[in-house]
């Protein structure tokens, strides 16, 4: 089922300096700050060799993030993202294992303009997985 890492995902108390530090102490190359209102975040993309990171900062008063930077205030890795096929079929066979899909269980659209689902910490060794359709 899951292929690709497409990403990991950094949640970060300061978007811009965790930017200049990847830029200027890691040397990488790195986005614009990307505001995603629909899902609570402002991104960053750290685009390398083989996959991304994925920087967030919270952005709005109902973010999904909020909890994970209070228990984290200094950041941390907050999910990774597999690529599928067919995000659809994947989550309903994860369901069939008893694997919670979270929100309302209809993919929303990604950072990269994909379909994405999310699905329990809980359930996966205590990590958030997000999957993308390919
Ligand atoms: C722009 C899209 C972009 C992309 O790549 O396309 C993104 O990736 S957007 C990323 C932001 N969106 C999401 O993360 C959506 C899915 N996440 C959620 O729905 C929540 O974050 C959730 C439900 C995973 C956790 O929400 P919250 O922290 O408010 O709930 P709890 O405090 O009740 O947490 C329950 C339990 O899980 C532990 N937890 C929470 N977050 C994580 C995490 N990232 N990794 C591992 N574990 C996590 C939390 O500590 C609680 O554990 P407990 O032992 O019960 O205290
Ligand atoms: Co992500």
């Amino acid at each position: 089922m899951i292929g690709r890492l497409n990403h990991v995902a950094i949640a970060v108390p300061d978007l811009d300096a965790a930017t200049a530090q990847y830029r200027d102490a890691l040397g990488a190359s790195v986005s614009e700050p990307l505001p995603q209102p629909d899902h609570g975040v402002t991104v960053v993309f750290v685009d390398l060799a083989n996959t991304r990171v994925e920087l967030l900062e919270p952005r709005g008063e109902e973010s999904p993030i909020a909890g994970f930077l209070q228990k984290n205030p200094n950041g941390g890795i907050h999910h990774v993202c597999y690529e599928v096929a067919d995000i659809r079929a994947a989550a309903d066979q994860l369901r069939e294992q008893g694997a919670r899909v979270l929100g309302d269980g209809e993919p929303k659209t990604g950072a990269h303009g994909k379909p994405v689902l999310f699905l329990h910490p809980k359930d996966f060794q205590g990590t958030l997985i997000e999957l993308e359709e390919a």
